[in-house]
């Protein structure tokens, strides 16, 4: 039976924006769910209990492979061939549906395989089967070299304004803005709670982030979608709003406490989506520069707007533009002898 015996599987590690995506492409066989859709595969290996690619999941997300803050993705078929591949995307709590930050780095990973026909100079679009739908990465090459990536995400719209949610810790409520991508992100200016986006303010973030969680259980689900990430922005004044420049840092803690090195791509979108609905995004040179806790920059802009399914709120497809960096290529041993297998961790 497929996954009662050790194995080896390899990965190509990369990064962008400091956040890492780990690339599985050789799948061990018998693992991969025989279904027709990326967003059916995810499915059924949450409904199977003990399934083998859960169990490769928490192999290389969790410590001594991975860490709490690991994430990555398993190249799958596409739904059809309108794209050149699928991906399943994980990290140590679970598969998401939505993943800007991996999408970029598959758009780099696609171009240095060969697996897209690339131009010296010029762009080349990535099409990628996610459960959220279809995304592109569109790389921009230049002298056969990938400079950066845009990310063009599924339409995004908010989904509520204004929630009054409750923080026990704090004796305080703060107001809440949820917008759907692909997935439901919440978003929470830090000013409400007298914090900086800043590395030494993360473990407060975390239990922020599970604290609001809980106080907005059900409130934030959307359709089969629960809540995916929290966004905790400040705004960065540059006196250059007029131009259509809006400057953000965000802390993004996604799953289960854990931080996004990367302002997250499908986040990104989510706060678009609010900029729009506020009024703040005017005319097709607006964009959003959108820092992370680590510094490191997403460019987004709006591709198209359209009505979306919740009214008072319009949708827009957002383009994410980042790059990604090569990190390892590694072999991992998947040990089912280890007395720690599948693995640890820490929070
Ligand atoms: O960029 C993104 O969209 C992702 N980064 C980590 C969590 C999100 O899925």
């Amino acid at each position: 039976m497929a996954g009662s015996s050790s194995y080896w599987v390899e990965s190509e590690d990369w990064h962008t924006a400091g956040e890492p995506f780990r690339i599985v492409q050789d799948i061990p066989p018998g693992f991969m769910p025989e279904v027709q859709t990326v967003n059916e595969r995810r499915e059924k290996i949450i409904q199977v209990e003990n399934h083998p690619l859960d169990g490769l999941r928490k192999f290389l997300s969790h410590e001594p492979r991975g860490h709490a803050d690991m994430y990555g993705g398993f190249i799958s078929p596409p739904n059809d061939s309108g794209a050149h591949f699928g991906v399943l995307f994980w990290h140590k709590d679970g598969f998401s549906t939505a993943c800007g930050h991996g999408t970029i780095a598959l758009g780099y990973w696609a171009v240095s395989k060969g697996l897209v026909d690339a131009p010296e100079n010029g762009a080349v679009d990535v099409v990628i089967d996610v459960p959220s739908g279809r995304v592109v990465a569109t790389v921009a090459v230049k002298y056969g070299k990938s400079i950066h990536a845009d990310f063009v995400n599924v339409p995004t719209y908010q989904i509520a304004k204004g929630l009054s949610v409750a923080i026990p810790s704090r004796d305080a409520n703060v107001s809440v803005d949820l917008a759907f991508g692909g997935a439901v992100f919440a978003s929470v200016n830090a000013a409400q709670l007298g914090l900086q986006v800043r590395p030494e303010n993360a473990n407060e973030f975390i239990k922020l982030q599970r604290e609001i969680k809980a106080s907005l259980g059900d409130k934030a689900t959307y359709g089969s979608n629960k809540l995916y990430a929290m966004l905790f922005f400040e705004e960065e004044n540059n006196g250059q709003e007029e131009t259509g420049l809006i400057i953000q840092k965000s802390v993004n803690v996604y799953g289960d406490g854990q931080i996004d090195r990367s302002p997250c791509g499908s986040g990104t979108c989510g706060r678009m989506a609010i900029l729009l609905a506020e009024g703040r995004l005017q005319g097709e040179n607006s964009r959003l520069l959108h820092h992370s806790i680590i510094g490191t920059t997403f460019e987004a802009k709006i591709v198209t707007t359209s009505q979306s399914p919740v009214s008072d709120f319009p949708a827009c497809v957002v383009r994410v533009r980042g790059q990604a960096f090569l990190v390892a290529q590694t072999r991992f041993f998947i040990n089912l002898e280890d007395p720690l297998s599948p693995g640890f961790v820490l929070r």
